[in-house]
């Protein structure tokens, strides 16, 4: 809107006029708190230059208004003054701005005399009087009258005038757009925010820097040191160079703090500062490992979902719990397949990290190099094929929560070094990276390899072993937990049964014999992928071994095993045997479903001492 300030008639009309052309609707005001009740944006002021002084505290763009010489000058050709004295009665300021004007052929002959210094003195009684418009309050004395000429500016220089307004107004938008935009942008911060000008100044700050600087009332325009004898934002005036992440106290609270230089045109015209209270960045890194969490840096297995009730199991599963509840380090040996993962889940779930990440990494996955970066994560541009902006190892993702490192012993003797030493300071540096990365990770290790061999082999570093080797989870095969097989296939067969959308109840009896007797070298997971593939391959309500060609092969297998290694075959005879005897209690039909007769049987049991 375009408000024009004490312009009275028959000029207002005028500039009315010229203002409903550019289809703008004048206001009028005539003093300065009808204005201040009226202020709205964006508002531009025309007025003329005699008021300029007065409205300039409202802090709204003006656009001065005057008189100018051609206007006079066209007064002087239609009249045809030309032997007269001429002197233009002015305010001040609008003689200053007269006298401004330049190229005019008639400028030097004209007398200014300001409207205040008009005396008995000065007026020369054969002269004429150009008297601006404004200034139609002025009394003369009655005999003059006929030498008074009153001056307005002409359709042309107020047209000018609105234009100017106009293209103010639309100035005014865009910068009103800017100066909301970065208020909403500073009050929607985390951080504090506080800006200040060349000379230390506070030019812009928002809640946040009000509350941990512990300002009150209005604060724009004070200087910073009032509040910060020592504020190192002068710092940053006076050296022009950003400083990022510096770590300082502001009233007892911890705070990271940025600072960045306004260059302007090579000078530095001022400075801004963000900061926040470190606690506030930890759960911030909380949350978005917790949302990375989510996306599969989760265990899901609790150690009470872990199946078995044999004694070994059991124990081990006491045993788990109690490490639980330590911070330290666990090594969980035992054969591929027996579960090592699943207790290293459970662990991180008995622990106070259960809401933290748990972040799994196989070191037999990946090549060295890969391993590495894998682990420790690296920096931006530090080698061919880095990803922009670097990327996070596991040991970042893990942080707060556990790392497992599955076969660990399959790890190449530098990683180990490296490894060796984040253990050590609890602090990794990425590839290509110079800062150290303070973190806070439980590492369960796991291996199927016997680590005392590979240290005395030089494969694997003793210094590392013992580092590892706080807490020794020991997992028995699943050829020394038999007993567990029935309980481990009944909740298999239910798994698959939903996933597969199968209906299979059970398993018939005469299978648990030879499942039994096998001596599963790749453990749970294999007795899973078997009896998976049971599962799909049968529609009725029991898997039998006639139905399957799977079993069958086991059958011929296991038989071929037992052949192989007598031991292995005393030792499946005795489990077998104990398991018939377990589930029938009559001989005639434990021998039975055994395939031997009474007095064989009894022979075994007291081979066996059963
Ligand atoms: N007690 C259990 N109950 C049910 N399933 C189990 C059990 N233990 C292991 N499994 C299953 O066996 C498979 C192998 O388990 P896991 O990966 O934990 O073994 P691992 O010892 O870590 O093997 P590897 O040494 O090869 O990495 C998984 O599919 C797991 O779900």
């Amino acid at each position: 809107m375009i408000a024009l300030y004490k312009i009275n008639s028959p000029l207002a009309e005028k500039i009315a006029d010229i203002l409903y052309k550019f289809d703008q609707k004048p206001t009028f005001y005539y003093s300065k708190n009808s204005l201040l009740d009226q202020i709205m944006n964006p508002l531009v002021l025309i007025t003329s230059c005699s008021y300029i002084e007065e409205v300039e505290t409202l802090h709204v763009p003006i656009v001065p208004l005057s008189i100018n010489l051609s206007d006079v000058e066209k007064v002087i050709q239609e009249e045809n003054l030309y032997s007269n004295k001429w002197i233009i009665v002015a305010s001040k300021q609008e003689i200053e701005w007269l006298k401004l004007e330049k190229n005019l052929s008639l400028k030097d002959h004209f007398q200014f005399i300001v409207k205040d210094n008009l005396s008995q003195d000065n007026i020369q009684k054969n002269s004429i009087f150009f008297v601006s418009a404004w200034e139609n309050n002025f009394l003369f004395p009655p005999y003059l009258e006929k030498n008074i000429r009153y001056v307005e500016p002409s359709i042309a220089t107020i047209t000018s005038a609105v234009r100017q307004a106009l293209s103010l107004i639309s100035i005014t938008r865009d910068m009103l757009r800017e100066k909301y935009q970065v208020e909403a942008v500073v009050n929607s911060a985390h951080d504090g925010i506080i800006a200040v000008d060349r000379s230390g100044h506070i030019t812009l700050t928002n809640e946040n820097a009000k509350h941990f600087l512990g300002l009150e009332g209005e604060v724009i325009g004070r200087k910073i040191t009032d509040y910060i004898p020592h504020s190192d934002m002068v710092r940053v005036l006076q050296t022009g160079k950003k400083e990022i992440g510096d770590i300082a106290k502001i009233f007892d609270r911890q705070m990271v703090i940025n600072r960045f230089p306004i260059i302007i045109s090579d000078k530095v015209v001022g400075a801004v500062s963000n900061f926040k209270e470190i606690t506030e960045i930890q759960k911030l890194e909380m949350k978005v490992r917790k949302k990375l969490h989510h996306s599969g840096l989760e265990a899901k297995y609790r150690l009470m979902d872990i199946i078995g009730n044999s004694v070994e199991v059991s124990d081990v599963k006491q045993q788990a719990k109690l490490f639980a509840e330590t911070n330290a380090t666990v090594l969980i040996t035992g054969e591929s397949g027996t579960g090592k993962e699943l207790f290293a889940q459970g662990i991180h779930l008995e622990s106070n990290r259960a809401v933290c990440p748990f972040v799994a990494v196989n070191c037999a996955a990946f090549p060295e190099s890969l391993l590495e970066s894998e682990l420790f994560g690296y920096e931006e541009g530090s080698f061919t094929g880095a990803q922009k902006g670097g990327k996070q190892g596991v040991f970042e993702l893990a942080h707060g929560g556990t790392l497992f490192l599955d076969e660990i012993g399959e790890m190449p003797l530098r990683i180990q070094t490296i490894l060796l030493r984040v253990l050590q300071e609890k602090s990794i540096r990425r590839i290509g990276g110079n800062r150290t990365i303070p973190l806070d990770v439980r590492i369960i290790a796991a291996t199927n390899r016997n680590l005392d061999e590979e240290v005395e082999q030089k494969r694997f570093r003793s210094d590392l072993y013992y580092r590892i080797n706080v807490l020794t989870l020991e997992l028995p095969p699943l050829r020394r937990r038999i007993q567990d097989i029935p309980l481990l296939v009944q909740s298999m067969i239910a798994q698959f049964n939903e996933e597969r959308e199968k209906k299979i109840e059970t398993l018939e009896e005469d299978v648990y014999p030879f499942l039994m007797s096998y001596h599963w070298p790749g453990n749970i997971r294999e007795l899973r992928n078997i009896i998976e593939r049971m599962v799909l391959l049968n529609n009725g309500p029991k898997l039998s071994i006639s139905q399957s060609p799977f079993l069958q092969k086991l059958q011929r297998k296991n038989y071929q095993d037992l052949k192989e290694n007598q031991l292995s075959l005393k030792q499946g005879e005795k489990e077998l045997i104990q398991y018939a005897l377990n589930k029938y209690s009559n001989k005639t039909m434990a021998a039975k479903s055994l395939g031997i007769d009474r007095s064989t049987l009894w022979r075994k049991i007291k081979e066996y001492n059963l």
